[in-house]
């Protein structure tokens, strides 16, 4: 139950919620914390803040509080490599504890979120998460919810993993470069440069670049050389589209046990290609991944460092928001 009270006949009550203070561009956050005593030099501030009553709760016994609503749904829907705080103005916060990838599982999601008064608000599935970045944050909406709804969420939460986060493995990698200009020096290669960046930045490593030149026996020779010797995963580069000298694709598809796809839509990156031989991932990455920062490779190779197979169906489906 909730009894509104008079600012000034509440002197020596305690908060039953945060009380938020925004300034536009400066602040927005607790201005009073949930169990504070008001004070008599606490008045102007909350009429300030345009407080002239506060509650006074009584829970019933099937009533939960903001607060607690939030955090017995962070409980369940938090899982391993995963961190969250105290409550603030009834909110917490998921975050990651790990550098990883984030699984949502968007259905069960929406499940949680068509409960009247709940509110759980995530990052989207595939995205990247550094040590401390945001995952969701969860709250009620209004200052006491029926404990049933917040049952409703823990029964969800229990059946299936909302939320993972799942780390990278450390993979060899070895890169095939293609392409006269650069096996005949006319040229100075940039793949080789770029690839170790972005892998380094997931914790896995070049093992060695061969280059090679245009010959299809030639690339498909050194992705097999990769795969003997024991490489996590091949990245071919360059030789991607549709001139008579490009045929990378011809020679993934010639090592490959299984060709997911060659093209996708997504641009930039439509002519990337994933084949897999004998479960190694070989990615041929077209010539935009050395001039565009963000392309189709940045949005499946940290699904394959953690460990993901992926479908010619997912790949279909990244044309909806494929325009980069
Ligand atoms: N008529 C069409 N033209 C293009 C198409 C198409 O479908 N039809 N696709 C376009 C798209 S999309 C892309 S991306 C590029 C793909 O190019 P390739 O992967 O075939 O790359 P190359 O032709 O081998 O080289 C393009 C360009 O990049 C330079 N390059 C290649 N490798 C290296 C390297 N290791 N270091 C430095 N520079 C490199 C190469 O010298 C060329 O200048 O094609 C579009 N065109
Ligand atoms: O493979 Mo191209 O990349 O779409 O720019």
């Amino acid at each position: 139950m909730k009894k509104e009270v008079r600012v000034e006949d509440a002197i020596g009550m305690r908060l039953a919620h945060d009380l938020t203070r925004i300034v536009p561009g400066v602040f927005k956050g607790r201005a009073f914390t949930k169990g504070h005593i008001l004070r008599e030099e606490d008045i102007p501030e909350l009429l300030k803040i345009g407080k002239e009553h506060i509650y006074v709760l009584e829970l019933g016994a099937d009533e939960l509080h903001e607060d607690d609503a939030a955090l017995r749904m962070a409980a369940v829907l938090g899982g391993e490599h995963m961190t969250f705080e105290d409550p603030h103005e009834g909110k917490v916060v998921l975050k990651s504890a790990i550098q990883g990838l984030l699984k949502v599982d968007i259905e069960c999601l929406t499940r949680i979120n068509s409960i009247d008064e709940i509110a759980v608000v995530s990052r989207k599935n595939n995205t990247v998460l550094e040590p401390g970045d945001k995952i969701c944050g969860l709250r009620a909406i209004p200052l006491t919810v029926g404990a049933e709804k917040v049952e409703a969420v823990e029964k969800i939460a229990r059946e299936m993993n909302v939320f993972t986060v799942k780390p990278f493995r450390a993979l060899r990698v070895g890169v095939v470069t293609t392409g006269s200009e650069v096996l005949k020096g006319r040229i100075q290669d940039k793949f080789g440069p770029v690839v170790r960046a972005k892998l380094e930045k997931f914790g896995s490593r070049v093992i060695e670049q061969k280059i090679v030149g245009d010959a299809v026996d030639d690339i498909r020779a050194a992705i097999e050389a990769f795969h003997a010797e024991g490489a996590d995963m091949v990245l071919c580069t360059g030789g991607m589209s549709v001139d008579p000298d490009d045929r990378t694709p011809g020679a993934i598809k010639a090592a490959a046990t299984h060709v997911v796809s060659y093209g996708m839509p997504v641009l930039p990156g439509s002519m990337m290609m994933l084949a897999y031989r004998e479960g190694m991932p070989i990615f041929g990455l077209p010539g935009c991944v050395i001039f565009d920062e963000f392309t189709s490779f940045d949005m499946l190779l940290p699904r394959v460092l953690a460990g993901e197979t992926v479908t010619r169906q997912e790949i279909a489906e990244l044309g909806h928001g494929g325009l980069l």
